[in-house]
């Protein structure tokens, strides 16, 4: 591994089907520790991403480079570094989880007197223990979801890459796979694509969003939370106060009356009221239930990362 901690390095990297580009020219690294949500809309990129770090699809151009080796001059000792979850799990059905994940560790050369605690350690890790000798065919999707994690991680590697892995979930499901994950990312590195904004805020520490096949930013989770505050608050107030008493409150530049009850302020981005809003209401008994930041949605934030060039179609982001 690199002295400087890089586990992955992406270099100029980009992959055409026929004369489209679906991957332009990204570069990027990743560290142990990190987990790096990839985000965009559907075709903006990202399986072929995916496939392309994972050593499944050839770029058409640039260099992907794994724990220091070259994955297409090194393929065997940069893959042995990788665990891969595609988006659609690669599960043979007509076997049962304790076969399939043998056959996994084989395949893996996981070496034979290791192979029984690698089982043990992944079924504990992902929740198998009810359905261990089941056939994978009769199982829920979130379950087979499961075992797909599962034949990612088993042979321990130190990059998990994991394509859309709550698609096809229910909300319980989708909080397990959430923790599951953010687990193996205290001591791995984990890369993961989803088109949902929240699961990048609840699971990731940094965030790259692709769009059209480009990297348009690349982001701490800090960062992009700073990137979707803006400066207005939504507030509700059983008994509100004439209009100008709320404009007085310090930082606030403008107030708009949505009804009777609700009212949405405008702040100056060096005093955030909220605090002092929330004294007055109790002191003179506004009856506030309600005081909500304003966010931007995914939607408005590639509005302003792509100028307003989205694409060919409006996003369908689900939010
Ligand atoms: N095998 C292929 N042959 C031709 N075009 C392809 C192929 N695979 C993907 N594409 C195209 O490449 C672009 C990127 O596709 P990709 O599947 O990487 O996007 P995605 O972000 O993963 O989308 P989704 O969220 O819908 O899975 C799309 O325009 C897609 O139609």
């Amino acid at each position: 591994m690199n002295a400087d901690k890089t586990l992955l390095s992406v270099e100029k990297l980009s992959r055409y089907y026929g004369d489209l580009c679906a991957v332009k020219n990204i570069s990027f690294t990743a560290q142990q520790g990190q987990i790096l949500g990839f985000l965009g809309i559907n075709g903006a990129g990202k399986s072929t991403t995916m496939q392309l770090l994972t050593g499944t699809l050839a770029p058409s151009f640039g260099k992907v480079t794994i724990g220091g080796y070259d994955l297409l001059e090194n393929p065997i000792q940069a893959k042995r570094l990788i665990g891969y979850l595609p988006e659609n799990p690669p599960l043979y059905r007509e076997m049962r989880v304790s076969e399939f994940l043998y056959f996994c560790a084989k395949l893996r050369r996981v070496p034979q007197a290791q192979i029984a605690q690698a089982l043990e350690t992944v079924v504990e890790q992902c929740g198998l223990a009810t359905v261990y000798y089941r056939l994978i065919a009769q199982l829920s999707k979130g379950y087979q979801q499961r075992v797909g994690i599962a034949q990612a991680i088993l042979h321990n590697p130190a990059l998990i890459v994991l394509d859309e892995p709550t698609t096809g979930l229910d909300p319980v499901q989708i909080q397990d796979i959430r923790q599951l994950i953010k687990k193996l990312g205290e001591t791995h590195c984990v890369i993961l694509s989803t088109h949902i904004l929240p699961e990048v805020q609840a699971m990731c520490s940094h965030v790259q969003i692709i769009h059209q096949g480009e990297l348009i930013l690349t982001e701490t989770i800090a960062g992009l939370l700073a990137r979707i505050q803006t400066h207005y608050l939504q507030v509700a107030l059983r008994f509100p106060p004439p209009l100008q008493k709320l404009e007085t409150l310090k930082g606030v530049i403008n107030v708009t009356r949505l009804d009777e009850n609700y009212f949405k302020l405008q702040y100056d981005k060096s005093y955030n009221p909220a605090e002092s809003l929330a004294i007055h209401a109790v002191q003179e008994q506004w009856g506030l239930y309600e005081l909500i930041p304003e966010k931007q949605t995914l939607e408005q934030i590639f509005t302003h990362l792509t100028g307003g060039q989205d694409g060919q179609t409006k996003p369908q982001i689900t939010i």
